[in-house]
C-alpha cells in the first residue's frame, strides 16, 4: 500500500523531459488503413495559454472543466473542446477551420484510434450543446493536444488551448454502420494571425479583401430538410434520422465510404458576426480577482488555478499558499525546458476566526443519523460525559462507528478545539493537493489539502510522509486526542495509531466516497474534525449494494448487509443456501436475477454524521472498511481533519517504521476532558 501513490503517477509514453529531443515526426492512419509518417512544420506562435496536464487545465480554464470527455457544457451549452490525439478519418484542421467527430459514445481500441459504438443523433448530449453554442451565438473555446495529428504541426506544449471559435456546421455521417456527429468550426477572429499557422506563413488577408463564400446547400426531396454539400463525391442527406440519410450516391442507394471533403466547402467562411461572443475570458485572470480579495484565500475562486503571468502555463492550487509553476513535488513534472519558470504565488494566509467558519454554532442539522429504512439493522448506544455525547453505531459483525460529539465547555480549554483550529493555520504543516486515479479511468487532484505524518499512507508517497518527531507540536496535540477515542472504541491493549493524515479544506472541498484501505492498516480508525461543520455519510460499496458489479459479475464474498438492494429477499435466499435448500447454480441464479433488477445508480446513505468543530468519529473493524464506504463534505471556508490509523509495519519499508514512533510522555497523556 505505501507504495500505491508512486505507481499511480500514470506513465504517458509521450512525455518527454527536457534534454530530450521533441519528436519531428507522427505516424498515422490513411484513409486506406497504411501506416504514413508526416513531418511535422514549425508554428508562427504560441498559444496564450497552455497545460501541461488535464488536471491544471481543468482546475485553471472555467470554460473547460471536463476531466473526461472532449466537451464541455454548462447548462446545456458547449464552451470548450478538446481535439486529442489521433483525429479519425476525415478529421481536418488549417488555420481557421476545424473538422472532427463530436466524440462520446465510441470506445478506444488502446492505441488512440477509436471506434463508435452506439448511433449519434441530434438528441446526444454532445451534440446539442454544440448546437444550442450554435444557436444562442456563444463561442467555442478548442484546446488542441500535443499528439493531435490531423494538424500536422509540432504543437508546443501538451495541451495548447487554440483560441476561440464558432460552431458553423453539424452533420452526420457513417461511421462503421453508425450514424457520427461531426462539427466543423471557424475561428472566431479572421483577422487575427493563427499562432498554429505555419512558421513563416502571411498575416490572414483582412475580412474586407476576402471572397466570403457559403457553401452549398440543397434540400432533400426525401425529408424535405437541407443538408449542406460536404463531400467531393457529391450531395447527400446528412439528416441522420432520415431514411434518405446517406443515399442516393451509389447504384444501390448506399454512400461511399471513401469520402473526402469538398474544395468549397472547406475554402467557404462565414462572414463576421458581432453576435457570437464567448461567455468567459480565455484567459482567467484569477490574480487580479486575489488582488482585490486579499482576505479570500479561503474562498472557492481562490482554489482555482492560475495562468502564469511569465510563461502561460495553467498552474492548479496544489500548495495551501498558492502556486508554484515550476512544482518540485509533482513527479509527473515535464520540464519544457533546461530552465524552468520560477514564477510563484505565495498568499498572505491571515488566520481566520472560528466565528468566520461556522453558521448556527449551537443547531445540530442531523437529528436522526440512521436512515430510516435501517433503522432496526444497526444498533444504537448513548452514552454521555461532562466532555462528550457519544453516540455507538453497530453495524452486525461488521464493526462500528462512534461519533465523540464535543461538549461546548471542551472547545475552549487550553490544547483543545479552538487552540488547535487557531495554531494549525499558523503551523507549516506542508499541505500539498496529490494526483490520483479517480474510479472514471481519470487523474484528478484531491479536493482537500494533504499532508502525512508517522507512517506513510496510501497516496501520499513515502518520501513525503515526515517522522512524527519532526511533526509540528499541533499534530502531535491532534494525536494524543486521537490516541484517547482511539483507546476509548478499542481498549488499550489494540495497536495504537503509527500515522496521522492532516488534511486542510478550503471552501467546498470534499472528499468523496472512499475506503481509508482494508489490508493494511490495523481495524481502528480516528478523526478530530476542527473549524467548518462538515457531512460524514457511509454507504455500501457499489458491488455490496447490488450483489455484482456493474457488469454483473457476482461477488466472490455474498455479504448480504444493511445498505442492500433486495436485503430481505437475498437474506432469505442466503439462509436456504447455507440450509442447503438451493444449489449453488439455484443459488447463483438467484443472485444473478435479483442483481440484474437493481434499477437505482448508487446506493444511498445508510449513516449521516454531522460533524461539527472538535468531534471525533473512531471507525473501527477492519470489515467496516471492506464493505463500506465513507465520504466527508466541508461546508464552510476553514476546515482540518486530523485522522489517525495504524499502518500494519509489515506494510511499510523497514527504514521507514521509525517514522511511526509515538511514545507519549505522561504529562501528554490526553484524559478525555
Ligand atoms: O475529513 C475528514 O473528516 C475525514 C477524511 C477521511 O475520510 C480520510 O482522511 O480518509
Ligand atoms: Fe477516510
Amino acid at each position: 500500500m505505501p507504495k500505491r501513490g508512486k505507481k499511480q503517477q500514470g506513465k504517458n509514453p509521450k512525455r518527454r523531459r527536457s534534454g530530450q529531443a521533441p519528436s519531428q515526426v507522427t505516424q498515422s492512419e490513411s484513409a486506406s488503413g497504411s501506416a504514413e509518417v508526416q513531418e511535422l512544420e514549425d508554428v508562427r506562435g504560441q498559444p496564450a495559454v497552455w497545460a501541461n496536464d488535464r488536471p491544471s487545465l481543468c482546475e485553471t480554464l472555467p470554460w473547460f472543466q471536463s476531466h473526461q470527455g472532449g466537451v464541455y457544457q454548462t447548462e446545456k451549452v458547449c464552451h470548450g473542446f478538446f481535439l486529442g490525439g489521433h483525429g479519425g478519418p476525415r478529421d481536418y484542421i488549417d488555420d481557421e477551420i476545424v473538422i472532427t467527430r463530436v466524440g462520446g459514445d465510441c470506445e478506444s481500441n488502446g492505441n488512440g484510434a477509436v471506434t463508435q459504438m452506439n448511433d449519434q443523433s441530434w438528441n446526444t448530449r454532445a451534440v446539442q450543446s454544440l448546437r444550442a453554442s450554435q444557436e444562442s451565438g456563444v463561442a467555442v473555446g478548442l484546446i488542441i493536444s500535443k499528439g493531435n495529428q490531423p494538424i500536422k504541426r509540432k504543437l508546443p506544449h501538451e495541451l495548447n488551448v487554440m483560441g476561440w471559435f464558432r460552431v458553423v456546421e453539424i452533420w452526420f455521417e457513417n461511421t462503421n454502420g453508425k450514424s457520427g456527429a461531426r462539427v466543423r468550426f471557424q475561428k472566431l477572429d479572421l483577422e487575427e494571425p493563427s499562432w498554429w499557422a505555419k512558421r513563416g506563413s502571411e498575416d490572414p488577408p483582412p475580412i474586407s479583401q476576402r471572397n466570403l463564400r457559403l457553401p452549398e446547400s440543397k434540400i432533400c426531396k426525401g425529408c424535405l430538410r437541407s443538408s449542406k454539400l460536404v463531400y467531393e463525391q457529391g450531395w447527400m442527406c446528412l439528416q441522420p434520422k432520415s431514411s434518405c440519410f446517406l443515399s442516393g450516391l451509389l447504384d444501390d442507394g448506399t454512400a461511399p465510404t471513401d469520402l473526402t471533403y469538398d474544395v468549397n466547402f472547406l475554402s467557404s467562411r462565414e462572414p463576421p458576426d458581432d453576435h457570437i461572443k464567448p461567455q468567459f475570458s480565455l484567459v482567467p485572470n484569477t490574480l487580479a480577482e486575489l488582488e482585490r480579495f486579499p482576505d479570500a484565500w479561503s474562498q472557492k475562486f481562490a482554489s482555482r488555478g492560475v495562468v502564469c503571468p511569465e510563461c502561460h502555463k495553467c498552474i492548479a492550487r496544489r500548495y495551501w499558499k498558492g502556486w508554484m509553476c515550476h512544482d518540485p513535488l509533482d513527479d509527473n513534472v515535464i520540464t519544457e525546458s533546461a530552465a524552468p519558470c520560477q514564477w510563484k504565488k505565495i498568499l498572505d494566509v491571515p488566520t481566520i476566526p472560528l466565528k468566520a467558519v461556522q453558521e448556527d454554532l449551537n443547531v445540530r442539522s442531523i437529528n436522526k443519523p440512521v436512515d430510516k429504512e435501517w433503522r432496526t439493522h444497526i444498533q444504537q448506544e448513548a452514552h454521555s460525559t461532562d466532555a462528550y455525547h457519544r453516540m455507538t453505531y453497530i453495524i452486525g459483525d461488521v464493526g462500528k462507528i462512534v461519533h465523540f460529539r464535543a461538549n461546548e465547555s471542551i472547545l475552549n480549554k487550553p490544547k483543545g478545539p479552538d487552540d488547535l483550529f487557531q495554531r494549525l493555520q499558523q503551523a507549516d504543516l506542508g499541505l500539498y493537493r496529490y494526483s490520483i486515479n479517480t474510479r472514471a479511468g481519470t487523474r484528478q487532484l484531491t479536493k482537500s489539502f494533504a499532508a502525512n505524518f508517522g507512517m506513510p499512507y496510501k497516496y501520499v508517497l513515502s518520501v513525503r510522509s515526515k517522522g512524527f518527531d519532526e511533526a509540528p507540536a499541533e499534530v502531535i496535540l491532534g494525536l494524543d486526542r486521537l490516541k484517547w477515542a482511539t483507546d476509548q472504541v478499542a481498549g488499550k491493549e489494540a495497536s495504537g495509531p503509527n500515522e496521522l493524515l492532516a488534511l486542510g479544506y478550503l471552501e467546498k472541498m470534499a472528499m468523496g466516497f472512499h475506503d481509508d484501505g482494508e489490508d493494511s492498516l490495523g481495524p481502528t480508525i480516528a478523526t478530530l474534525s476542527l473549524g467548518a461543520n462538515a457531512t460524514m455519510k457511509f454507504r455500501l460499496k457499489d458491488q455490496y449494494f447490488r450483489g455484482s458489479s456493474r457488469s454483473h459479475v457476482l461477488v466472490a464474498d455474498d455479504a448480504v448487509l444493511p445498505g442492500c438492494e433486495n436485503y430481505e429477499e437475498r437474506k432469505e435466499l442466503k439462509a436456504q443456501r447455507n440450509a442447503g435448500e438451493l444449489t449453488k447454480d439455484e443459488y447463483s441464479k438467484h443472485r444473478m436475477r435479483l442483481a440484474k433488477a437493481v434499477t437505482k445508480n448508487e446506493g444511498s446513505s445508510l449513516i449521516t454524521l454531522d460533524l461539527r468543530h472538535g468531534d471525533m468519529v473512531v471507525m473501527h473493524g477492519s470489515l467496516l472498511q471492506k464493505y463500506y464506504e465513507h465520504s466527508v463534505e466541508s461546508k464552510g471556508k476553514l476546515r482540518f481533519a486530523l485522522t489517525s490509523r495504524h499502518v500494519k509495519p509489515e506494510m511499510v519499508e523497514e527504514g521507514d517504521r521509525v517514522k511511526g514512533e509515538y511514545n507519549p510522555a505522561p504529562d501528554q497523556i490526553y484524559n478525555g476532558e
